[in-house]
């Protein structure tokens, strides 16, 4: 198998505080998978130790063949959880996306003519041509989403890492990403996103990693959505309605909830 991530026995996490230990993954190249487990389960520390960003304790880490410290910057896309942005930081969406072109430098040249149409070219397939003189700030989160896409984008990556990036917008907006990111992958990208939706993002993605602290399933959806695969990876109770290929997972304990007000 050819492989786009490939972690062999790998220990990380903080000090005092080992996220998982011994882990080996591989994720073969033009694959689209996601990542789903409970908060807190090291979703993040794991893509953050696929990008390189966090040291690990032991084990191996390669990407696409090289060891992850020796992949060229740009090689991979990344997009981080947005709710982790500061959106005061006064950058237009232009801006945003130029940052893409110069992870690697610590001053920002003027972009060249041909820069600039690659900008231009991925901001109108990804939608936001119209908005890239606007402030990030006064965009939707859809188009913010967009924008970090194109961000990552810029460079022609082989690997596209998302962390979370159907989070905080409304379900349409999420389909859209969704729709994005299959057209992206079908360009040869290699896809890989974490997601706390099993009904609207999960459930369509072609290959689901069930992790807790390690991993507990991977296969389709169809596959692994079990009631066993799914409690051992969010413990609880949970129920899985199938109905025309489609799935909805719900929590089977009943929430009683009281108005404060009488
Ligand atoms: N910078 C840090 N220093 C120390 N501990 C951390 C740090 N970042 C995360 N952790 C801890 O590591 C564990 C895994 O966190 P991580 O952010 O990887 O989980 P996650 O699955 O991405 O969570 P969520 O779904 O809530 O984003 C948690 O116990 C968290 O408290």
């Amino acid at each position: 198998m050819n492989s786009a991530v490939y972690l062999s026995n790998v220990t990380a996490g903080y000090a005092h505080n080992v996220v998982f230990a011994r882990l080996s993954l591989e994720i073969a190249a033009g694959r689209f998978a996601g990542i789903v487990g409970p908060t807190g389960c090291g979703k993040t520390t794991l893509l953050k130790t696929i990008l390189g960003t966090h040291s690990v304790f032991s084990g191996s880490v390669l990407l696409n063949g090289l060891p992850v410290d020796r992949v060229p910057p740009g090689a991979i896309g990344y997009v981080p959880q947005l709710g982790s942005v500061d959106w005061s930081f006064p950058v237009t969406v232009e801006e945003v996306i130029m940052m893409g072109l110069y992870t690697n430098r610590r001053i920002w040249p003027w972009p060249g003519k041909e820069e600039r149409e690659r900008i231009h070219d991925l901001a109108h397939r990804l939608g936001i041509y119209d908005c890239l003189q606007h402030h990030i700030v006064h965009t939707s989160g859809g188009q913010r989403q967009r924008a970090f896409l194109a961000r990552a984008l810029i460079n022609n990556p082989k690997l596209l890492v998302l962390d979370e990036p159907t989070s905080g917008v409304d379900i349409k907006t999420q389909h859209e990403v969704l729709h994005l990111l299959g057209d992206i992958n079908n360009d040869g990208i290699t896809i890989l996103l974490t997601t706390h939706d099993l009904n609207a993002v999960a459930s369509h993605l072609p290959w689901v990693i069930c992790f807790n602290n390690g991993i507990v399933a991977q296969g389709k959806p169809g596959d692994i959505f079990t009631n066993e695969i799914l409690t051992r990876t969010y413990g609880g109770d949970l129920v899985i309605v199938r109905h025309e290929g489609h799935y909805l997972i719900a929590n089977n304990t009943p929430l009683h909830l009281t108005s404060g007000c009488s």
